[in-house]
């Protein structure tokens, strides 16, 4: 597939991740314009090409305009991305639905769920524009902005039910620093980017509390177990979550003080409750929304998530953050069985080795890696 010549896009939202994805459209090419919903903001972006609230330092490319008008910015767009907070999606999409064209692309580079109905952001957008899921597609991936906009390179994968939607995203959404893969397990992609936000809060928690490096490689590998058994409960491939959009960005996420979810935990882990954590967060960190929509979905399908339950817990204020642990809450002294990502589907042969086999694969007969993550 070709790409066509400079496609003309639409971000809404200017916080930290809309404008990087901005700018990393518009270095691939495409001519974007921004919505914000503050004129001030706005004109800074248009006039001096610059967001000095959320990427101070950061030059943002010619091709890349913005307007405080919706309407302006969804006209003509082959492709809209939304990158506002989740909780506020659904009142957004009120307002976008209205001028959106019958053949637009819409991406969610949101990675929460909704509170109360538990929807994931693909769905609820399904929901508000009442469009074909197959218009509809996600990006996740290990993407702190930050380093994006520094143009320091890193990769993505895009999702979507539609293969042809995820690949003539991924076209638009690729450039000399940003490699976008493609797949179509949208739940995997989706909750790989929800539940790492939930055990990244875990990591900032003993990191505030001033644990060290055991427990949280304990807490990542054991999270990543948890974030899969409930992906794989809700529908998602085992080994989505093995790629970029799971362990990928549960890594970049757990181990950076970037991480505004990270951040929060740390606060938490130092002893403040969570309204004031919410009060000194000057940033969106979806885990502290998700926990509570995502441990209700586990309940319902009978997925246990000890690690989450704790980070509840502590948010709650019922858990001293000392007392979080990688253990499973279980009443039994019976020591358990370790089962892990790469026991999971056996007999036949685990998830790792099955990914890495298939790699290994089509390296040996001269397949590149090109479509799928
Ligand atoms: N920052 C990052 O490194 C990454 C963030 N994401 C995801 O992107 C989404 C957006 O996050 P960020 O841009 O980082 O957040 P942010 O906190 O930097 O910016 C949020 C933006 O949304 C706007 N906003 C706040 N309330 C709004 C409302 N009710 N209606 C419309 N706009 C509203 C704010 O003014 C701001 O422009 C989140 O779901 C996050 O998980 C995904 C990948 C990377
Ligand atoms: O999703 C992200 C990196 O991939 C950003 O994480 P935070 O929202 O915790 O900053």
């Amino acid at each position: 597939m070709s790409r066509k010549t400079t496609a003309r896009v639409a971000v809404l939202g200017t916080g930290s991740w809309g404008t990087t994805f901005g700018k990393i459209l518009a270095d691939g090419g495409s001519h974007v314009t921004m919505w914000a919903r503050r004129p001030e903001l706005a004109a800074e972006i248009a006039k001096s090409h610059r967001n000095s609230d959320y990427l101070p330092g950061v030059q943002l490319p010619n091709n890349l305009t913005a307007t405080a008008n919706l309407a302006d910015a969804l006209k003509g767009a082959q492709q809209v991305f939304i990158a506002v907070p989740s909780q506020s999606l659904r009142e957004n999409l009120a307002a976008i639905r209205p001028h959106i064209e019958p053949t637009t692309i819409v991406v969610s580079l949101m990675k929460g769920v909704e509170r109360g109905t538990g929807l994931r952001m693909s769905e609820v957008i399904a929901q508000g524009l009442d469009i074909d899921p197959a218009r509809i597609a996600v990006a996740s991936g290990p993407n702190l902005a930050l380093e994006i906009a520094r143009e320091q390179p890193t990769a993505a994968v895009i999702s979507s039910q539609s293969l042809e939607t995820a690949q003539a995203v991924a076209l638009l959404a690729r450039n000399k620093y940003f490699r976008t893969f493609v797949n179509t397990d949208v739940i995997g992609t989706e909750f790989g980017g929800v539940l790492k936000n939930l055990i990244a809060v875990a990591i900032g928690i003993v990191d505030g509390v001033g644990y060290g490096e055991n427990t949280k490689a304990s807490i990542i590998t054991r999270g990543l177990v948890e974030m899969t058994d409930f992906a794989v409960a809700q529908g998602a491939k085992a080994e989505t979550l093995s790629g970029l959009a799971g362990l990928g960005d549960l890594i970049a996420t757990c181990q950076s003080p970037l991480s505004r979810n990270n951040t929060a935990g740390r606060l938490l882990g130092q002893g403040y409750s969570f309204p004031a954590v919410v009060k000194q967060m000057q940033q969106t960190a979806e885990g502290l929304a998700s926990v509570a929509p995502v441990l209700e979905l586990a309940r319902s399908i009978g997925v246990e998530m000890p690690i989450v339950e704790q980070v509840k817990q502590v948010l709650d204020g019922t858990l001293d953050p000392k007392d979080i642990a990688p253990h499973l809450t279980t009443d039994s002294d019976e020591p358990q069985g370790e089962r892990t990502n790469d026991d999971r589907e056996a007999p036949g042969g685990g998830v790792v080795w099955r990914s890495f086999k298939r790699a290994f694969d089509q390296l040996r007969h001269g397949r590149g890696s090109a479509s799928g993550d």
